[in-house]
């Protein structure tokens, strides 16, 4: 069977509609002509850098020539990136959907059925409780749920995951109606009852109902501690025959179930609505065929779907990620309905905010200045936007790997138009109804190992496979085959999920990151070649932005070392303070900063966020984008193949406490990243020590030192790591040790080496 030819897949309005009040609305960004002029001070600045770099340089056999050559090919780099980055904030670009108008127009009769999918990976890094809040979160959509399905897909394929699942399922009969009786928001039960005490009228059902989910949640939490769902549980359900003694994670048949058949009239809450359909996936996995990690579970999602309700519209989700407005698939529903617009657009995408950042988001996770400022510039140069894998409504055609034009070209009419979606299904299904061991036939069929072979799948059809940011590379080949893309962030956040609570985990998931969208740099995807005359200039540099982070470790390191040792060795690398060349090189990087800091604060964030932010881009680049670097080179060498390291969503007490209390947690296992993080504060530390002395007598060297100074001040969290603290989470004696020779040697020794 083809994707989409049983149901209709196709969100489309009829003609008579053209004259109806548009469903949303697009507004451009204020004080655009005023930053345009200062952008182009700031160019005219980096260039002089750079004339004055020429200029200067030292003759061969002159002291300093090799730093000074270093030093102009970083400029450059640092130069050409922040070109690219000037793209994304030329033209902002916002929408504003009009759902109150969706309703009025369509009535429920009339509305695209969605298919809702949650990943998850492994039950220990995220607990099937976790997982369970985000599924139920999405089941209380304020939609008809005759028309929502929901999907989990359990790389874990774990037993526990399931017996969680089915549990939420019987929670959610008293669940779902409880949020719209009340209208309570949010709809994740742990948030609801973590962020609320009773606030509705009725504190009888308000307690019933909390005693309800925290019983379930601690028979999940022992199951889960035990390992092993008990005997006389697994009893109950026919699903759990599924596992036996020789189901690995990595090694079992595809298991897919129906726990909540919409169609059935059985399936209805406790107030006698029907209940939104509820399917849990293990796609099959064997040690022989790559499973291409997320990628891969989405794929078998789309077509496990495709089997079984075959909506138009796709919502895909982590599983960290529950929905915090039960509203959202109205307010999407006005971009894809949009009698004007809405027939070339592919998906929505909604930023991730995180309920877990602390006060000054001591590891940057959250991205405000990303979200408010960059994907909406991005979508002003050429009506894309990022996919960021997480919180996006997608049309199943493009998501599948339709061309626009295509889509385009079919008679709207012989696929269903979207208004007969619902009423025509109904009699479709009627008249040819499969039972639901037929449909989970089908489905596991269709999320074999086998049904991929030699298939377009993760090549031209859904996912890509081959990248450790599948969403970013497929977002960006659905844009080149003629796509648009919304991006939307909402007053109230869509979404909301978990942020990594430790340096390690963070540095590590930036690695995946970093070498993710370089490898798509390298790939045929480079937005240059893939997207040329494809889509516009600005995206395609607005994409370069993000891809080239990898790279620009290199000339960042350069930065942080070159300036300090050169210092010790009195060799001066900048116009003295009396030059008048000394202007563009204290113009351009304060500007640029001082920008980058009240674009920051203009999105909310506070001067120490800004700050920790920036810590958090030396550090990142320094280390994760390095390792990222290294790793993309050796793939494309052929040494190494990619891989997926799922973030930790769990955390010990001792961790908590100190993400509370702002104290930067090094954790242990990451000690070739945390030498590197000590020796480079270690090498500024002696730059500054010995460098004030060499001020007094050349002033050519007072930038440098003061380099080396901000460096420092940067670093203090380093230090106090290094030298003060003594908790568990203060670097290890070995790295002091370590880094202390690292630095030594490049400040003391190396001069003898290269003399
Ligand atoms: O083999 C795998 C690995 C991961 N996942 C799921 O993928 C999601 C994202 O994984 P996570 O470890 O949380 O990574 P993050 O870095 O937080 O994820 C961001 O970056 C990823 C790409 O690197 C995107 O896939 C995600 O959607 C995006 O939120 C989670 O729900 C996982 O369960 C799978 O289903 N199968
Ligand atoms: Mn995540």
């Amino acid at each position: 069977m083809t994707l989409g030819s049983r149901r209709s897949s196709t969100v489309e309005l009829e003609k008579e509609d053209d004259e109806a009040p548009l469903l949303f609305e697009s507004k451009e960004g204020k004080w655009g002509g005023a930053y345009k002029l200062f952008a182009c001070t700031i160019f005219a600045g980096i260039c002089m850098i750079l004339v004055y770099r020429v200029m200067k340089m030292p003759k061969r056999g002159e002291e300093g020539r090799w730093g000074w050559i270093a030093m102009l090919w970083a400029e450059v780099c640092f130069g050409v990136y922040w070109i690219f980055t000037q793209s994304l904030r030329w033209t902002l670009l916002y929408h504003i959907p009009f759902d109150h108008r969706l309703f009025q127009r369509y009535g429920e009769n009339k509305l695209p059925g969605v298919d809702i999918f949650v990943c998850t990976a492994d039950p220990m890094l995220e607990p099937p409780n976790m997982v369970i809040n985000t599924v139920l979160s999405v089941m209380c959509y304020n939609y008809p749920s005759n028309k929502l399905s929901v999907y989990l897909s359990d790389d874990g394929a774990s037993e526990l995951t399931f017996y969680a699942l089915l549990k939420a399922s019987i929670f959610s009969k008293h669940w779902i109606p409880f949020c719209k009786r009340f209208n309570i928001e949010p709809r994740s039960p742990e948030a609801y009852f973590s962020q609320h005490y009773c606030t509705i009228k009725n504190t009888q059902e308000w307690s019933s109902i909390k005693k309800l989910y925290e019983d379930m949640k601690s028979e999940i939490e022992l199951v889960v501690e035990k390992g092993k769902v008990p005997d006389e549980i697994r009893k109950q359900h026919k699903g759990f025959s599924e596992w036996n003694s020789k189901t690995t994670k990595k090694d079992h048949q595809s298991i897919v179930q129906i726990i909540i058949d919409g169609r059935d009239s059985n399936g209805v809450d406790d107030d006698g609505f029907q209940l939104p359909t509820l399917v849990y996936m293990a796609r099959e996995k064997r040690p022989n065929f790559p499973h291409h990690f997320k990628a891969g579970a989405m794929n078998a999602l789309i077509r496990v779907s495709s089997e079984i309700s075959n909506a138009p519209i796709i919502l895909n989700l982590d599983c960290d990620m529950y929905s915090n407005n039960a509203d959202t698939i109205q307010e999407v529903l006005c971009f894809f309905m949009d009698q004007r617009q809405g027939h070339q657009l592919a998906y929505v995408q909604f930023p991730q905010h995180f309920n877990n950042i602390n006060k000054n988001d001591l590891y940057a996770n959250s991205f405000p200045v990303s979200y408010q400022i960059e994907f909406p510039g991005m979508v002003g140069e050429g009506g894309a936007t990022m996919f960021i894998g997480t919180g996006c409504f997608h049309r199943r055609e493009s998501l599948s790997g339709m061309h626009f034009k295509h889509y385009n070209n079919t008679p709207k009419c012989d696929i269903n138009p979207n208004i007969n979606i619902n009423t025509q299904d109904q009699d479709h299904h009627k008249m040819m109804r499969r039972s639901v061991e037929a449909l989970i036939e089908a489905s596991k069929g269709v999320s074999s190992c086998g049904y991929e072979e030699g298939s377009e799948w993760g090549k031209e059809k859904g996912l890509v496979y081959g990248i450790p940011v599948e969403d970013v590379v497929t977002g960006l080949r659905i844009s080149c085959r003629g796509w648009k893309s919304i991006y939307y962030n909402p007053k109230r956040a869509a979404f909301v999920g978990v942020a990594p609570t430790t340096l390690e985990v963070t540095l590590i998931q930036h690695k995946r990151w970093g070498e993710g969208l370089f490898l798509i740099f390298f790939s045929k995807f480079c937005p240059f070649i893939c997207g040329y005359r494809k889509i516009s200039l600005g995206v395609q540099m607005g994409y370069c932005a993000f891809l080239l982070w990898a790279p620009l470790s290199l000339p960042t390191i350069a930065y942080a070392v070159i300036p300090a040792i050169y210092t010790l060795w009195g060799i001066p690398l900048f116009p003295p303070v009396t030059s008048r060349w000394m202007l563009p090189f204290l113009y351009a990087p304060l500007a640029t900063h001082v920008y980058s800091l009240l674009e920051a604060m203009r999105c909310g964030c506070s001067i120490k966020s800004w700050w920790n932010s920036q810590r958090m881009k030396l550090f990142r680049r320094t280390t994760s984008y390095l390792f990222s670097f290294m790793d993309t080179v050796k793939i494309q060498l052929g040494f190494s193949e990619t891989k997926f390291d799922v973030t930790d969503k769990v955390a010990s007490e001792d961790t908590m406490k100190r993400y509370e209390e702002e104290v930067v947690d090094f954790g242990s296992s990451c000690s070739v990243m945390y030498t590197i993080i000590a020796t480079l504060a270690l090498i500024n530390l002696f730059g500054v020590i010995g460098g004030t002395k060499k001020v007094l007598e050349d002033d050519a060297l007072v930038l440098q030192v003061m380099l080396c100074v901000l460096m420092v001040m940067l670093n203090k969290v380093v230090y106090e790591a290094l030298f003060v603290r003594s908790d568990r989470g203060c670097l290890p004696s070995h790295v002091l040790v370590k880094s202390l020779v690292l630095a030594s040697f490049a400040c003391f020794l190396l001069p003898y080496f290269l003399c």
